[in-house]
């Protein structure tokens, strides 16, 4: 499994019998100075050399994607003509598909008798509704730009929403508002295993604070400030690097956010309560898109490790059910409910894993494709 991301490259190598990891790591900081890896090909060359003492043990390798456009519903088996696709798809995706190309590039060319599968982050969002999907813009302009939602994190937010729809005893019914909370962060509404609606959009910079993208924001600042001397380029590098927690207060890790706060830091905590501001209101939506929830299901590196965090999001939800238990809140780690039993809304924190995820839906489709 490789997750060649905009700076850093996971890879795991996944035994689907145990399942065990054979080998696992993350090459960070990819082309940041004082790095041992000055680009993706150099970092994906490495992963190559770790993984060659299994290279007998290979079947297949799984690819996170990012962005499959309008044509990719689900997982697929790479040819010539999905490369061609995925790079036609990346200008909606700018930092995160011209990575993932370059780890789908160098693992075809160490290994090229081996499937190689594109896993879409955007294909569990296929299923959400035309109400859903559609900007309420021209309909031709829309349709020659392809612009309409597409949804990020497909491939974790699936995973997480079968963990918590089981944890609640309700593994084909349960509607499940997932939220993942990461660099990137969305929010996303599920029915019976479908997704309903999802707040990232045609890019991953719709919807929630992360952090350094904005999430949403009135259409009318970036005109506002193109009028004013920016170039679009320069509204784009600061909407996306420069905005969210960071822009905000100059960090993006929640961990220094959360420190700041405790300190008193004002910016800190203008920056910790937009953010948690944002994601109430998400959850108020979803539940009104839903009518009824069963689970409300943290993940990602804030949402899994985060107790403040989902204390301060949650508080004050209790008219809508949702009620925390603050000792299981702050427990330990592990996938588990931690909301009070009087709760009539479920809340879980699953710690996410994308990587598992991909290399069951890469066999899946080898399955399927050697059935045919
Ligand atoms: N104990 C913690 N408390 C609060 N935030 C945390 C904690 N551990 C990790 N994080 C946050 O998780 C973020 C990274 O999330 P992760 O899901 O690993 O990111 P990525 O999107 O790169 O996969 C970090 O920026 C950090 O803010
Ligand atoms: C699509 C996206 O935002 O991914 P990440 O959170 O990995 O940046
Ligand atoms: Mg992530």
């Amino acid at each position: 499994m490789i997750n060649s991301g905009s700076s850093s490259v996971k890879y795991q190598l996944i035994d689907l019998d145990g399942p065990t990891r054979l080998v696992a790591g993350t090459i960070g900081r990819i082309g940041e100075p004082g790095s041992e890896f000055h680009d993706h090909e150099a970092a994906l060359e490495r992963v190559g050399e770790e993984v060659a003492p299994h290279a007998g043990e290979l079947t297949a390798v799984g690819h996170r994607v990012v962005h499959g456009g309008a044509t990719f519903t689900g997982p697929a088996l790479i040819t010539d003509d999905v490369v061609k696709q995925i790079e036609e798809a990346a200008p909606l995706a700018p930092l995160h598909n011209p990575s993932n190309l370059a780890g789908i590039e160098v693992m075809r060319r160490l290994h090229p008798d081996l499937p190689q599968v594109a896993v879409f982050d955007t294909a569990f969002h296929s299923t959400i509704t035309p109400a859903a999907r559609t900007y309420a813009i021209d309909r031709e302009i829309a349709e020659r730009f392809g612009v309409r939602r597409y949804g990020f994190h497909g491939t974790s937010t699936a995973y997480v929403s079968r963990v918590a729809a089981e944890l609640v005893g309700k593994p084909e019914t349960a509607n499940v508002i997932v939220l993942h909370l990461g660099n990137g962060a969305s929010a996303t509404a599920v029915s019976e295993g479908r997704c309903v609606d999802t707040s990232m959009g045609m890019t991953p910079l719709e919807g929630l604070v992360m952090g350094t993208r904005s999430g949403d924001l009135d259409p009318g600042v970036i005109f506002h400030l193109i009028r004013g001397g920016m170039t679009p380029d320069e509204v784009e590098a600061m909407l996306v690097h420069r905005a969210g927690l960071y822009g905000l207060c100059g960090d993006n890790d929640m961990r220094t956010v959360l420190d700041r706060v405790a300190a008193g830091d004002e910016d800190a905590v203008l920056a910790y309560d937009v953010y948690c501001h944002r994601l109430r209101k998400y959850i108020g939506a979803y539940i009104a898109v839903l009518g009824r929830v069963d689970v409300v299901a943290f993940t990602g590196g804030v949402g899994e490790n985060s107790a403040p965090v989902r204390r301060k999001v949650l508080s004050g939800l209790a008219q809508m059910g949702i009620r925390l238990d603050p000792t299981r809140n702050s427990s330990v780690r592990g996938a588990r409910l931690v909301s009070a039993d009087d709760s009539s809304v479920a809340v879980a924190v699953v710690p996410t894993d994308e990587e598992l995820e991909i290399a069951v839906e890469t066999a899946d489709i080898l399955a399927r494709t050697n059935c045919e």
